[in-house]
């Protein structure tokens, strides 16, 4: 058995949906703790399966891990006791490949199991390799793992082919303790990212140029770990933007930050929606509504992680709508779902054809990763009747307590078991 939502949807949601910290931030951030020994205080952390699988692994690689509540914990790092993280719980969660970094950057040494694909597309991790080469490691491949190897890191420079944000982010933790410069270019910009590099900072890492496609890390011998709090998740406040879009009656959304929503926040403002701060609070306003093209693209470009969910509401607007998706070649994978609730979107190469306007019903479907699962709870709330989604274990992943969330600002949705499929 596995879970599923049953969702009776048409229903409007009033009241106040808080955004929790960012997983993408957080996960490379935990990973941050095997750079230097000591007691490190992390604060925002989402409750969510891809954090927990972080900190078995870390558990696993000798990171002492205490719950201080539901979003704090310590972790106490007295000396790497593994370099090896196992297949077990790197295929559970591509983002486990981040320890390689930092193993790297403290003991010169690690190996990794080699994430291998998953739904949204192949996802190699060669960037990530060719980065640890230039730093002076010797890779090997073997048995489905990669191990790296170096004498000591040294800094050097370093362009990416492609603003790679799992592949910034592990060089960055590689460099920071190598011995002189590292100069990364054409280096991924995403919010995480930045978040990454100010809690480096905040430990004693010499890093300029944050924020920009390039950075540059100057090298120290210690880092000195403390207390550090993570900055709120983008993409759950983008989805709960999308959601009071749909089927909002004075809905408020705390907590989010929109200088790091910025493009999202344009296209929507193109279709028709605007977006109002007042007092730490977003509301929403609709306009006319117009269809709208869309490409995904690296920050500040339009976030492919949100392409899914703006989609539904593309289903809503009359005319027809264009999402592109260039960072993932599969990720339209919730388009045959959606069809089955009733939308009228067909696919022509990595371009989703969306002819808006009608209305969407209740069905049986099935999550095929995270944020096709979370558009497809988004379609359900603003569809016609019952929907019955399964697998929501991917959901799981990215979105702390989502039915507690939405069932308080008066959703009709309940965890159920369901047959696996
Ligand atoms: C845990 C986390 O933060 N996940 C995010 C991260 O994933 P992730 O860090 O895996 O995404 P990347 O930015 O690395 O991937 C972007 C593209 O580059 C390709 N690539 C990447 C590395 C490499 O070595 N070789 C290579 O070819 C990938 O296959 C993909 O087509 O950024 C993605 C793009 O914003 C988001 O959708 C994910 O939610
Ligand atoms: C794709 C995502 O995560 P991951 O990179 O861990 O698969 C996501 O957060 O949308």
């Amino acid at each position: 058995m596995v879970d599923g939502f049953k969702i009776n949807g048409n229903k409007k949601l009033k009241g106040k949906i808080r955004v929790s910290g960012s997983k993408n931030a957080s996960l490379p951030i935990l990973a941050g703790s095997l750079l230097e020994e000591g007691e490190y205080i992390f604060e925002n952390v989402p409750n969510l399966k891809d954090i927990r699988t972080m900190l078995k692994l870390l558990t696993e690689l000798g990171i002492e891990v205490e719950k201080i509540d539901e979003n704090s914990y310590k972790l106490i790092n007295r000396g790497i006791k593994s370099i090896e993280a196992p297949y077990d719980l790197v295929k559970t969660m591509r983002a486990s490949f981040l320890v390689m970094g930092p193993l790297l950057g403290n003991v010169n040494q690690a190996k990794v199991s080699l994430p291998g694909g998953c739904a949204i597309g192949a996802r190699p991790v060669d960037y990530h390799l060719k980065g640890f080469e230039k730093l002076g490691a010797t890779i090997n491949l073997e048995h489905g793992y990669v191990e790296a190897v170096a004498k000591k890191l040294v800094g050097n420079k370093i362009y990416l082919d492609f603003p790679s944000v799992g592949a910034t982010e592990n060089i960055i933790m590689a460099a920071v303790k190598a011995e002189g410069v590292t100069i990364l270019e054409n280096a991924a910009m995403e919010p995480e990212i930045e978040d990454l590099c100010n809690f480096l900072i905040k430990m004693g890492s010499k890093i300029s140029g944050v924020g920009t496609n390039r950075l540059e890390i100057t090298g120290v011998k210690k880092l000195y770990p403390g207390r550090y709090k993570i900055i709120p998740d983008r993409i759950e406040a983008g989805t709960f933007i999308i959601l009071a879009a749909l089927v909002g009656e004075d809905l408020k959304i705390l907590g989010a930050n929109l200088s790091h929503l910025e493009s999202f926040l344009m296209k929507l403002k193109e279709a028709g929606i605007e977006v109002i701060e007042e007092d730490g609070e977003l509301t929403i306003e609709k306009k006319e509504l117009k269809a709208i093209k869309i490409e995904t693209r690296p920050h500040p470009g339009f976030p492919t992680d949100m392409q899914a969910q703006i989609m539904i509401l593309l289903n809503f607007v009359k005319g027809t709508s264009e999402i592109k998706e260039t960072i993932f070649e599969n990720r339209f994978m919730h388009v045959s779902e959606l069809n089955r609730m009733g939308a009228n979107i067909h696919i022509e190469g990595n371009i989703a054809i969306i002819t808006g306007g009608g209305q969407l019903e209740g069905a049986e479907v099935m999550c095929s990763d995270l944020r096709a699962g979370a558009s497809l709870v988004l379609a359900a709330l603003a569809a016609k009747g019952e929907t019955i989604i399964n697998r929501v274990y991917h959901i799981d992943r990215g979105y702390e307590k989502f039915e507690e969330k939405l069932k308080k600002i008066g959703a009709d949705i309940e965890r159920i078991k369901l047959g696996v499929v």
